[in-house]
């Protein structure tokens, strides 16, 4: 068979297992009750999927994006992944004019009467909108007036995802253009300031010393955290399956920010207490977010997790994304801040990605945690980790933290990777 007669095979099986695939996810759908997706913003949403459903909509999104790639052919498909740096622009617009807020639920507004809510041009208000409604971000009614559609209705209700995209738009974005020179300029280096970051916002700290003294900042990046941790498939309280909780009563949070963790845990583990630590200016925040039935069970403690562990004897050490934010040195650095105030036995538990062998996985996935991994880069030097570095990260802590490997849950793209204190 030639090239140009595979290639044509491989359109046609793409196609074929999509409409297969829509068919079935349709059916899903209907078996639970769920309306068909739909832009419109009348309809219900936020409809928690069953886990067939997410495979399906998982299987949907790896087809549909190999197919798009071979239609576009290599020119398109770069083009329009440059094209698309734009996006941030029109959400950062969405963001910074809060026009989610100001166009009306049920209703609508005039271009007129929003540019003069926002001090902007009605022209550039209009070219705006106009962008957004490209990428279903609301509707046009009648030339003049605009309205939300179901994802500009989504953003309206969702301040915590709005919190996510301005962290990205003010603080990351800056940062990625900065992350290739950061690399030129600190060729090999082990230090978190030395990254596109540091450089965009004239930082020579860590991103989290510089939060300490900038609370809204602070505040918004743990509205992002909280933003993420409200999606089913990077919620926390999927560790609870991953371990045997029977003999674990306390477990300290370490790096917990404003307590999503412990309040996922301590709601399904009634035996269990938690300390949260994270730097002070959390602390606040972390004891708003502690429902009134828990607070017997959790506490906020401020610590630098630098320091020398002050909790001794907890059956349980968890870092969940804290990891991923600082280079190698630092994490070898955290581990051994631990070891004085662990007992035999104590379990080392750390939520974070896995970054699959090259191919193991659809390009879609692995593109996904490939992706936070050049995130990290851009932020703090810092990096995803593949099962074999975790193993070493452990090993070059000190060979008493026995590896205990990785596990998976259903559902969870984190993964829970662990190792039991084998010191006396
Ligand atoms: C990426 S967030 C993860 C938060 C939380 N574990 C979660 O999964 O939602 C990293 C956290 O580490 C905290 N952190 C950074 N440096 C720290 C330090 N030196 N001591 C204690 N906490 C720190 C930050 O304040 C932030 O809450």
């Amino acid at each position: 068979m030639t090239k140009a007669a595979e290639n044509s095979c491989e359109l046609e099986r793409l196609a074929q297992d999509i409409a297969a695939k829509t068919k079935e996810f349709i059916a899903v759908l209907h078996k639970n009750g769920h309306a068909l997706p739909s832009h419109d913003p009348g309809l219900p949403r936020n409809q928690s999927l069953p886990p067939a459903g997410v495979t399906l909509q998982t299987n949907l999104m790896e087809l549909t994006t190999e197919l798009q790639a071979l239609v576009q052919g290599p020119r398109l498909h770069v083009h329009n992944q440059i094209l698309a740096h734009v996006n941030l622009v029109n959400l950062h617009a969405i963001y910074k004019l809060k026009l989610q807020e100001l166009v009306p639920i049920d209703g609508s507004i005039s271009y007129k009467h929003l540019a003069k809510s926002v001090g902007v041009g009605e022209d550039v208000i209009r070219r705006i909108a106009r962008y957004a409604i490209t990428k279903h971000i609301f509707q046009e009614n009648d030339g003049n007036y605009l309205a939300h559609s179901a994802t500009s209705k989504m953003l309206a209700e969702s301040p915590m995802m709005m919190e996510w995209i301005g962290m990205v738009c003010e603080e990351m974005w800056p940062a990625a253009t900065q992350a290739i020179p950061a690399l030129m300029k600190w060729p090999g280096s082990q230090e978190p300031q030395h990254s596109g970051y540091a450089i965009a916002h004239n930082l020579d700290t860590h991103v989290f010393d510089m939060l300490v003294d900038q609370p809204e900042r602070a505040a918004r990046f743990a509205n992002a955290m909280i933003y993420f941790n409200s999606n089913e498939d990077l919620a926390p309280h999927h560790l609870c399956d991953a371990f045997d909780w029977v003999d674990v009563k306390q477990l300290v949070d370490i790096g917990g920010s404003a307590g999503s963790t412990a309040v996922a845990l301590a709601t399904r583990l009634p035996e269990l207490n938690i300390v949260i630590q994270d730097h002070a200016v959390l602390g606040e925040q972390a004891q708003r977010s502690i429902p009134h039935e828990l607070s017997d069970r959790i506490e906020f403690m401020a610590h630098d997790f630098f320091k020398v562990q002050p909790v001794h004897d907890a059956d349980a050490y968890h870092f969940r994304w804290i990891f991923h934010d600082w280079p190698d040195k630092y994490c070898v650095m955290l581990l051994r801040a631990l070891i004085p105030a662990l007992k035999t036995g104590a379990r080392v538990i750390v939520s974070d990605f896995v970054v699959p062998e090259l191919g193991t996985q659809s390009r879609y996935r692995e593109g996904l945690v490939r992706g936070f991994d050049l995130a990290m880069m851009e932020l703090f030097n810092a990096k995803e980790r593949e099962q074999r570095d975790w193993d070493k990260l452990f090993c070059d802590a000190d060979p008493r933290f026995l590896f205990d490997g990785v596990r998976a849950v259903a559902g969870a793209d984190l993964a829970f990777i662990s190792a039991v204190w084998g010191g006396a």
